[in-house]
């Protein structure tokens, strides 16, 4: 295909002329000589053609990564084209309250710096391959191209690439709206206008202020990711990708999830929630996380149900509890039937902190567990995940943020009472704000305060019921295992037994046989 930059220049005759050519020449040229063409083709344009022409492409390195330049560009363009583009493409802008114009594919228009014209075109290149189930399958490559007079060479390319570069990246800071991504499954990243991540705005309300866990601990987190977001330099001094790793763990509803949320509200970050089980395999994990942008923080969930990482410790699991055993089973069976994705944990590893990870940077990657120790140690090791968060049950000083979150208290007569029960009790911060939510306008906070106490005390005599039942189960559980050892001793004093007896019998036969042969 000609490249529409190359035809611009030509003015009312020639184009007339060059449009009946061009019908000519796909009409009667055989596809296998065009490719030598179109060489010459181009040779002569820029032969005889003033013009300069500089593409900008969408993807670069082989088509791995998202230019950052095309971005930059796209938006420095979105400014000029409300004005001077015949077609333009409308997008939702931040939180949807308007809409955003960019330039078409196929578009074109003009720019002008210090007195000198230039024009910029929008292009897409649409190619067919077979992929090896024999479909059809459309690529799309877009890319803008730059032409200018060679006369200007000199001006454009020191001096206004660099003012499209800082205008179009102060314009996407402007209109930047954080997003969530997540990973769409590998079958359909090749399909028609499909890309591999989706995204929605994200507008998740949780910040450091609403979450309830050790001021001292949250103190630590903000001041690990402010020096963070600042240390591009030193980072660089040190030798280290600009990147940083987050283990969180606790049990459920403990604030693991809103954490991630405080984070990219903290840093003003996009999130990339990553499905594990969807990635088919390393290679698409790394293609994945290269297609990612900086000033992000990567999330993989419940890592522990992610990926088989188990497997070592889960073996010596298995020879000491027949339970856990049929449990594993069932569980292997689930995955299996779920087509488990094939990134293994060297592959994990890889990319997170392996040579590909240095290709973007400015990235915080959190993993998610509620069980923490069946985790690999390498997985977790520092340097990979920097920095262990344990996500704990509530305890006063969490409480005292819910309370106020969500009732807009800070002190109570029951407040010391809450306090001696909460170190009494395990009950997540989730089960502790859901007590504390007003149901109905008539509820007012010391209700709930007082609703609050009654859970917790109901909530404390379950767990001294379960803990009974448990040591109820375990004492069982250990009758049986010394009746069946002295079942199995019983059975080897039988055995062995039987097994003299029925030698001396043998002997005995001998020697009655010996006896008989002597006389
Ligand atoms: N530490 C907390 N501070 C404030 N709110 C919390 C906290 N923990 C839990 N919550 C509340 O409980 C809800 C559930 O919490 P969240 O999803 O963050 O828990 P989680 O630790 O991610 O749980 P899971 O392990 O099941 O994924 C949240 O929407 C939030 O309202
Ligand atoms: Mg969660």
């Amino acid at each position: 295909m000609l490249q529409t930059g190359v035809i611009w220049g030509l003015t009312g005759t020639t184009m007339t002329s060059f449009m009946f050519f061009w019908a000519m020449y796909k009409q009667f040229v055989p596809p296998h000589l065009r490719a030598y063409v179109e060489r010459y083709f181009y040779k002569m344009i820029r032969w005889i053609s003033p013009n300069v022409h500089i593409k900008f492409t969408e993807y670069t390195d082989e088509g791995l990564k998202r230019s950052q330049a095309y971005n930059t560009i796209r938006n420095y363009l979105s400014s000029k084209s409300t004005a001077l583009a015949k077609r333009l493409k409308a997008n939702e802008s931040k939180n949807s309250k308007s809409l955003v114009l960019s330039m078409d594919d196929h578009q074109e228009i003009e720019d002008e710096f210090e007195g000198v014209k230039v024009k910029w075109y929008s292009n897409v290149k649409v190619t067919q391959t077979q992929s090896n189930y024999g479909r059809s399958i459309s690529d799309e490559r877009r890319y803008f191209t730059l032409t200018f007079h060679r006369q200007h060479r000199g001006m454009v390319i020191e001096t206004y690439l660099d003012h499209v570069l800082r205008e179009g990246k102060a314009i996407g800071l402007k209109n930047r709206e954080r997003k969530l991504y997540t990973n769409n499954s590998s079958q359909d990243w090749y399909s028609w206008r499909t890309a591999k991540w989706s995204n929605v705005p994200f507008h998740h309300p949780a910040t450091f202020e609403t979450l309830a866990m050790d001021p001292l601990k949250k103190e630590g987190i903000k001041k690990d990711l402010i020096k963070f977001s600042k240390g591009e330099e030193y980072y660089r001094k040190v030798g280290k990708p600009w990147k940083r790793g987050y283990l969180l763990f606790g049990p459920p509803g403990t604030g693991k999830s809103t954490m991630i949320a405080a984070i990219a509200n903290f840093l003003d970050y996009d999130v990339y929630d990553l499905e594990l089980t969807t990635v088919k395999d390393n290679s698409e994990l790394k293609k994945l996380l290269l297609d990612t942008s900086g000033k992000s923080v990567i999330v993989i969930e419940d890592i522990d149900c992610s990926l088989e990482l188990t497997g070592q410790r889960k073996k010596k699991k298995e020879e000491d509890d027949e339970e856990e055993k049929k449990e594993d089973e069932k569980k292997s069976k689930r995955e299996k039937d779920e087509k488990l994705s094939k990134v293994t944990l060297s592959g994990l590893l890889n990319s997170i902190d392996g040579l590909w990870s240095a290709c973007s940077s400015e990235k915080i990657i959190v993993f998610t567990t509620n069980f923490v120790d069946k985790l690999d140690p390498a997985l977790i090791r520092r340097g990979r995940m920097d920095n262990h968060v344990e996500m704990s049950y509530c305890k006063f000083e969490a409480f005292k943020v819910l309370a106020k979150n969500y009732l807009e208290i800070e002190t109570h007569d029951l407040f010391e009472e809450i306090e001696r029960k909460l170190e009494e009790t395990d009950m997540s911060p989730a089960d502790v704000a859901e007590t504390l939510m007003p149901k109905s306008d008539e509820e007012d906070a010391d209700l709930c305060i007082k609703r609050l106490v009654k859970t917790l005390e109901e909530e404390k005599e379950k767990a001294k019921k379960l803990a009974e039942e448990e040591e109820k189960k375990k004492t069982e559980k250990e009758a049986r295992n010394k009746k069946k050892a002295e079942e199995e001793t019983e059975k080897k004093k039988t055995e062995e037994e039987e097994k003299k007896k029925k030698i001396e019998s043998e002997e005995k036969k001998v020697k009655g046989a010996e006896a008989n042969g002597i006389n």
